[in-house]
């Protein structure tokens, strides 16, 4: 990038067709590669060879290559959106419950919440989530319709919806949410009954979303909290600042400084092979290919946002 050239004129003139065909082109030999997540039976069942890849623009473009509109289970990058309405909720005092540090374990992991008394270390870990479900299940008593209304609105796609077989084979091997669940009530950390908080966490899980929805979707956070279309405010820009820091320190869990460093963007990440990714007040980028890494994420995905970086210049870097 030019450093005379600022984001939005670099960005009214990319030519991002060509760039995403390129990179799909790049990291064809990836695709399939890695493993698809089996521990929810149904996620298995996800054919391994696709990939997809879209870019919005906050002056309303849209770019895709590949299975770009696909729905795919999007898995941890649920989060995002539960931590904006548990933010809306509960204000700051969500703090007080759930950290802002990066774990530097496995996204489920079990091991720090004994030491450090139920407080989850970010609300991106399983951990996290389970608490971040906990302040929306207190805040309303149509949680996962909310859920549904809010996901639906920011991709402006009222076809969306949560699967239902998905949820059910994650519930039925969720022995680990259900310890994590479990621990974090015994330190009263969590106010709903656990079976109510893991069924709201495996549906929020099981949404069903495509590259495009999800880059449309996370224009609010790439653009000061406003929804890109109608200019209306979803969150203080102070909100969505934090949010994108978050998902810089702890969006990739313990491969988050990895992606930091190759990457250089906010990005979120979920075991059913996508990742989105923020470069504020320019664009959002989703990708998908369901090969994972030992970390969880989607190697052709991370590899594919490697490119996007390195050939547009666009990072936060
Ligand atoms: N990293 C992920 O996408 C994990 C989400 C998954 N539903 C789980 O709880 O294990």
């Amino acid at each position: 990038m030019n450093p005379e050239e600022n984001t939005a004129d670099l960005v009214a003139r990319f030519d991002f067709a060509a760039t995403l065909a390129r990179i799909a082109e790049e990291v064809r030999d990836l695709v399939g590669q890695g493993k698809v997540a089996a521990y929810i039976p149904r996620l298995a069942e996800v054919p391994a060879d696709r990939f997809g890849m879209a870019v919005a623009t906050l002056d309303g473009r849209v770019f895709e290559v590949g299975d770009a509109a696909t729905p795919f289970s999007i898995q941890s990058i649920s989060k995002v959106f539960t931590l904006t309405l548990a933010l809306e909720a509960l204000g700051g005092d969500l703090w007080k419950r759930v950290g802002r540090e990066p774990s530097g374990s496995a996204f489920n992991s079990l091991v720090q919440l004994e030491r450090e008394s139920g407080i989850p270390r970010n609300p991106l870990i399983n951990a996290g989530a389970h608490v971040v479900a906990d302040v929306i299940l207190s805040s309303t008593p149509t949680a996962q319709a909310d859920l549904l209304e809010f996901v639906r609105a920011r991709a402006d796609n009222r076809a969306i919806v949560m699967d239902e077989e998905v949820a059910a084979s994650e519930r039925d091997a969720g022995f680990r949410n259900a310890a994590l669940a479990n621990f974090i009530r015994s330190f009263r950390n969590l106010d709903n009954p656990v079976e109510r908080v893991l069924d709201f966490y495996f549906h929020q899980c099981a949404l069903q979303m495509s590259c495009l929805d999800l880059a449309r979707a996370f224009l609010y956070l790439a653009n000061r909290g406003r929804c890109q279309r109608s200019g209306q405010s979803v969150i203080s820009a102070e909100r969505a600042k934090r949010i994108n820091a978050l998902m810089l320190t702890c969006g990739t869990y313990d491969a988050a400084g990895e992606f930091a460093f190759r990457v250089g963007l906010p990005a979120k990440s979920g075991v059913g092979g996508g990742i989105v990714a923020v470069v504020p007040n320019a664009l959002t980028l989703a990708v998908w290919s369901p090969g994972l890494d030992e970390k969880g994420n989607s190697l052709a995905g991370a590899a594919a946002l490697d490119r996007f970086t390195a050939l547009t210049g666009l990072s936060i870097f």
